[in-house]
């Protein structure tokens, strides 16, 4: 018997998902199980990319979470409510859910989880992170018996497709995030991309399932892709770098196992490291584990087809189960998700990372040694100074230092900011 599914939502990946699931042909024969019962949608009379009989569209959403004959609820809406009461009534009418919604996870996957592990459901969620890429699952099953070290992502595919196209082409900030929102990769209110929102989101999401615990989402450092200009990337480009928005969860070793550091940030990355030649929509998560070593995950990140394909991978995973324990209500503990503790995050200030930091200065003798010994005081080293250039009267110095702690490289800035030499500092960017 066929399995019917309701979907909440028939936007870029709604519509993706039901264009999969409406032409099997070619693909896993599973798919000729499922059956789309429901649909939900806020403008019934918008037009459709896919066609649905006639009744499946419904803008009662409740009716599908509540309808018996309904397995599995797919929520595709996006937003924090009515996303949540909908999963957590599907859940409690013991429906297995599947989700792309990474803001909902990272900030109700407690109560969320909870939930479900009492009705004995799943709720799965390969496409809230990475769109397309597996990294969910891979996280759960196939690197499981490591210890994981770090976790360093490109999560977020329409800050990468701005940052691309601004390096390579010079584009403009507005066009190419209008481009993105175009092509369906922007969220609905673009501001969650631009200010590494999603990226946090994604990152809670990896962390907690990496190093087992749960994490708090406001906890997490986040800055986003605004303050980025053209000068910092041909500086940056000049220095061996590319500018990256980087999402990176990093462990601590020995008893302080729970200690994380966990932050989404432009981050200057050398041009020979993996993550630097990731570029357009493309997301890539980079795993450190013990006794794996490292491993990349590559692939679309956002859009319509690549997100739908995560997203119909968790259905016929439950399909899977159901068709083969049919009613045995014990999750396989893999594939649900059970924490004991919080993981402990670092604060911002306490982190070692490497500097750049871009200067305009009045064009007097000795401002460089000034920027030396104040950086010196304060234990922060420097890898590198160069004075590139000139901006009408003012002399443009730019350095980056070695790895420092950021509240004495902090510091150190207050001190500059106070020279008489020095006219503003219009960037500081960290460095990987
Ligand atoms: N776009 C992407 O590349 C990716 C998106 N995601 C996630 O997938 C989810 C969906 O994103 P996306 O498809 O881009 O979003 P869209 O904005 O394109 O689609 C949202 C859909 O939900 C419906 N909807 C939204 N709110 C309501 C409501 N209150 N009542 C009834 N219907 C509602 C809309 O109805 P209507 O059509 O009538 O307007 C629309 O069909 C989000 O959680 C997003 O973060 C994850 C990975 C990639
Ligand atoms: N807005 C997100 C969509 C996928 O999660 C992105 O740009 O990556
Ligand atoms: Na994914």
């Amino acid at each position: 018997m066929a399995v019917k599914i309701g979907l909440l939502g028939l936007g870029t990946v709604g519509t993706g998902t039901a264009q999969i699931l409406l032409d099997p042909t070619g693909r896993n024969p599973l798919l000729e199980e499922i059956t789309i019962s429901k649909v939900g949608v806020r403008s019934p009379d918008k037009p459709r990319q896919v066609e649905l009989s006639e009744g499946v569209i419904t803008t009662d959403l409740e009716s599908i979470v509540n309808d018996p004959e309904i397995a599995i609820v797919v929520e595709l809406l996006g937003g924090l409510e009515p996303a949540r009461s909908l999963i957590l009534q599907a859940i409690a009418n013991k429906k297995h859910v599947v989700t792309a919604n990474k803001a909902v996870i990272a900030r109700y996957g407690d109560e969320i989880y909870e939930a479900a592990n009492e009705a004995g459901v799943y709720v799965l969620l390969e496409a809230a992170v990475g769109g397309g890429i597996p990294i969910i699952k891979p996280l759960k099953q196939s690197l499981g018996a490591n210890r994981i070290v770090s976790i360093i992502g490109i999560i977020n595919g329409t800050t990468n497709y701005i940052l691309t196209k601004m390096t390579s082409d010079g584009a403009d900030f507005g066009e190419v995030l209008a481009e993105a929102q175009q092509l369906g990769y922007a969220e609905a209110d673009p501001t969650a991309d631009v200010d590494g929102l999603d990226a946090a989101d994604k990152i809670a999401i990896l962390a907690s399932l990496g190093f087992a615990g749960r994490v708090k989402r406001e906890d997490i450092y986040c800055e986003g892709i605004r303050e980025i200009s053209a000068t910092d990337i041909t500086y940056a480009e000049q220095l061996g770098f590319v500018i990256k928005l980087l999402a990176i969860a990093q462990g601590t070793e020995g008893e302080n196992s729970q200690q994380l550091e966990l932050r989404v940030h432009p981050t200057l990355v050398p041009k020979n490291h993996p993550l630097a030649s990731i570029n357009g929509v493309y997301n890539a998560v980079l795993v450190e584990g013990k006794p794996l070593g490292q491993v990349m995950f590559f692939g679309p990140g956002a859009g319509a087809g690549p997100t739908a394909s995560a997203v119909v991978s968790d259905i016929m995973n439950i399909v899977a189960i159901l068709k083969s324990s049919g009613t045995n209500n014990n999750l396989d503990p893999l594939l649900s998700c059970v924490h004991q503790h919080f993981c402990q995050i670092t604060p911002i200030e306490a982190i070692n990372t490497r500097f750049y930091a871009r200067f305009l200065t009045k064009d007097l003798p000795g401002v460089i040694g000034y920027l030396g010994t104040t950086f010196g005081d304060h234990q922060v080293s420097l890898e590198s100074v160069v004075q590139i250039g000139f901006q009408g009267e003012l002399a443009e110095i730019v350095v980056v230092t070695h790895y420092v702690r950021e509240g004495n490289f902090n510091t150190a800035l207050d001190e500059i900011r106070n020279l008489e030499a020095i006219d503003s500092i219009p960037s500081i960017v960290r460095v990987l």
